[in-house]
């Protein structure tokens, strides 16, 4: 049996990208032919480029030589198309991890000798960076933080005896938390086990074991695992209402890092209404995995919940799969987590060697690298050969998403650096069932042959089309397999930050996200205030749009300069609604845009940021009435 994970990489038309350097007719260029990979290629622009660069002025065809400068080689027209060639390079560049039973097929990637020798001392630069971070460097500069999921899965590689003791401890009290929870010591209090286990939790704290439940979780788990990992209340109710009267039997684990991440917040509240509403206790059945003293931790120390299991300063949330938040559910789930650990040391083994083709992580590394010019000029896709593969790909494109797209380099230049990750079911190829089991749907083929078929298809496809592909293969879906891979995965985000010299542990542009989204739901409540003071008065006050700014302290935040020509009016006609038992009267809001000219100027962007504000705090509370008026 065998699984594979194809990872084609396709050419970006992200128009940001697109320069007046190098740019060819799609017909000129031999990566013209999207249709035979299923990804949304944005439409905007008819035109392909490759070449460009974005950190530094560098001919597309020159070879650097300072350490942070962007390597292009020169690419030949296509790829090799000799199939003895082929063969040869094949055999030349497989990488096979036996104990793992885990292949790396680098060989339809096109680089060259010539490129190889001048990534070598960046490489080894890489190696340098990744031995220094796993004793302990401050590798995540930006938020002063070592990064230790590494020492997750070897704990006495931990630069400190105290970590390596809270690592094992953390292990040992998750290993008993499980056992207790199915054989039943630990239960519910109404009756019988815990049955269910409900995990909220969004990003880092979803995705690791979003994958690994769909991967490894038996037919029939001790528990079954389902996930709030959004603030979409239809999402949740969906969730809580597949519960059904198994809610008294569910046991219900809280993952957020930093404690205080709105949406796990909101999807914990939400939850905690509905237990209310069963009569049911939910510090009974409530467990929290996070940071100490976190808002999070606070809460569940002070209702006294189930259980609390740390995650540390310094592992981040989308590699976290090997700490608490992975592991707990996965034992829960009856998965091993200690051969899942075992799989990702052994992988890690692996990537410690500096001898480059013999390191995975540092071969996917160079590939993309090749692939992308070192830039993320082309998007990579994932697809995984088996079905309980599919969430790998969602999950890479955090971690490659969220770790390599970042708009300054480590030395503070801004480089607009990212590898756009999309996936989808391939069909990873698991070929056949266990022997005895399979059958064949015409003769000599079985349904698994089909399965194989696609593959190889697929990649024959992409590379008679120039598209580069790796392809990883495992031998079989196990909790070893799956610790291997990502720890695969995460090495060769490490090395492919070294080698274009960013940060991949720190993600300021989520944390903005975060900010910004915090500042538009509190300016909504200020605007709400204002308008529900001046409605209340008799008679109503009128306000124009520029005053309400001016009352909520927001005059840029929520109209913009040339926003301030649109007016909000206060109309006489009263609406009378009643809200939550009480009744109110409210005015109807008239917004109307006065000074058109103004509004012009303004790009589109703007234009759809302020009507997204507008929209949220006057729609989304019913008892005002809106006019949008476009004079
Ligand atoms: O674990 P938390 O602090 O709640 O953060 C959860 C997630 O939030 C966002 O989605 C970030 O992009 C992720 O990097 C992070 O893992």
């Amino acid at each position: 049996m065998a699984s594979s994970i194809s990872a084609g990489l396709s050419l970006k038309l992200s128009p940001q990208r697109l320069t007046n350097k190098t740019i060819q007719s799609p017909f000129q260029s031999p990566f013209h032919n999207p249709s035979l990979v299923s990804y949304p290629f944005p439409t905007t622009g008819a035109t392909q480029f490759r070449g460009q660069r974005v950190a530094r002025e560098v001919q597309p065809t020159s070879l650097s030589n300072s350490a942070n400068d962007v390597v292009v080689a020169p690419k030949s027209a296509g790829l090799e198309k000799d199939p003895r060639e082929l063969w040869k390079r094949y055999v030349d560049w497989l990488y096979q991890h036996k104990d793992l039973g885990l292949y790396l097929d680098v060989s339809r990637v096109g680089f060259t000798d010539e490129f190889l020798q001048e990534m070598e001392p960046r490489l080894q630069k890489a190696f340098n960076d990744m031995v220094e971070l796993e004793k302990g460097a401050i590798a995540n500069p930006d938020e002063g933080r070592m990064v230790g999921h590494y020492w997750l899965r070897n704990p006495k590689l931990a630069p400190k005896p105290l970590l390596t003791k809270q690592i094992e401890k953390t292990l040992d009290k998750i290993c008993d938390f499980a056992e207790q929870v199915i054989s039943g010591k630990i239960r519910p209090p109404q009756k019988g086990n815990f049955t269910q286990i409900l995990s909220i939790g969004i990003g880092g704290s979803a995705l690791g074991p979003q994958f690994v439940a769909e991967a490894l979780a038996p037919d029939n788990p001790p528990l079954k695992i389902r996930f709030i990992d959004n603030t979409d209340p239809a999402g949740i109710d969906h969730q809580i209402a597949q519960l059904g009267s198994e809610l008294e039997s569910t046991l219900v684990i809280v993952v957020s890092k930093s404690g205080g991440t709105p949406e796990t917040r909101n999807g914990l509240l939400e939850v905690q209404k509905a237990f209310r509403e069963a009569g049911l206790e939910f510090s009974k059945q409530g467990v929290a995995i996070t940071q100490e003293n976190s808002l999070l931790d606070n809460t569940a120390r002070i209702e006294g919940w189930l259980a609390r299991f740390p995650m540390f300063d310094w592992v981040g949330g989308r590699t976290s799969e090997m700490s608490a938040v992975g592991l707990l559910a996965a034992a829960l789930q009856g998965i091993d987590i200690k051969e899942m650990l075992a799989g990702a040391a052994l992988m890690d083994e692996a990537n410690r060697t500096t001898l480059v083709r013999n390191n995975p992580a540092a071969l996917l590394a160079l590939c993309w690298y090749w692939a992308t010019d070192g830039i993320g000029s082309k998007d990579m896709v994932v697809l995984p050969y088996k079905d309980s593969l599919l969430l790998f790909s969602r999950y890479l494109q955090q971690l490659v998403m969220e770790s390599l797209g970042k708009e300054f380099d480590l030395d503070g230049n801004r480089v607009n650096q990212g590898i756009t990750v999309y996936g989808n079911k391939g069909a990873l190829i698991n070929t056949h069932r266990p022997p005895g089991h399979d059958w064949e749907l015409e003769p000599g083929v079985t349904c698994g042959d089909y399965l194989f078929g696609f593959l190889q298809g697929t990649r024959s496809a992409l590379y008679a089309n120039d598209r580069e592909s790796i392809t990883v293969t495992v031998q079989e879906v196990t909790p070893r397999s799956v610790g291997a891979l990502v720890a695969l995965y995460e090495r060769a985000v490490g090395i492919y930050a070294s080698l274009v010299n960013i940060n991949a542990y720190h993600q300021p542009g989520v944390e903005a996200g975060k900010k910004a989204a915090g500042e538009v739901l509190a300016l909504q409540k200020r605007v709400l205030a204002v308008l529900n003071e001046a409605s209340c008065k008799e008679p109503v006050e009128p306000l124009t749009l520029e005053e309400i700014a001016d009352r909520c302290h927001a005059p840029k935040i929520l109209f913009g300069t040339g926003l301030r020509g649109l007016k909000v009016i206060l109309t006489k006609q009263k609406l009378d609604l009643t809200r939550n038992g009480t009744s109110y009267t409210w005015m109807a809001i008239t917004l109307i845009e006065l000074e058109r000219k103004a509004l012009k100027k303004k790009s589109l962007d703007d234009r759809f940021q302020y009507y997204d504000i507008a929209y949220n705090v006057f729609k989304t509370h019913a008892y005002f009435s809106v006019d949008f008026r476009m004079y």
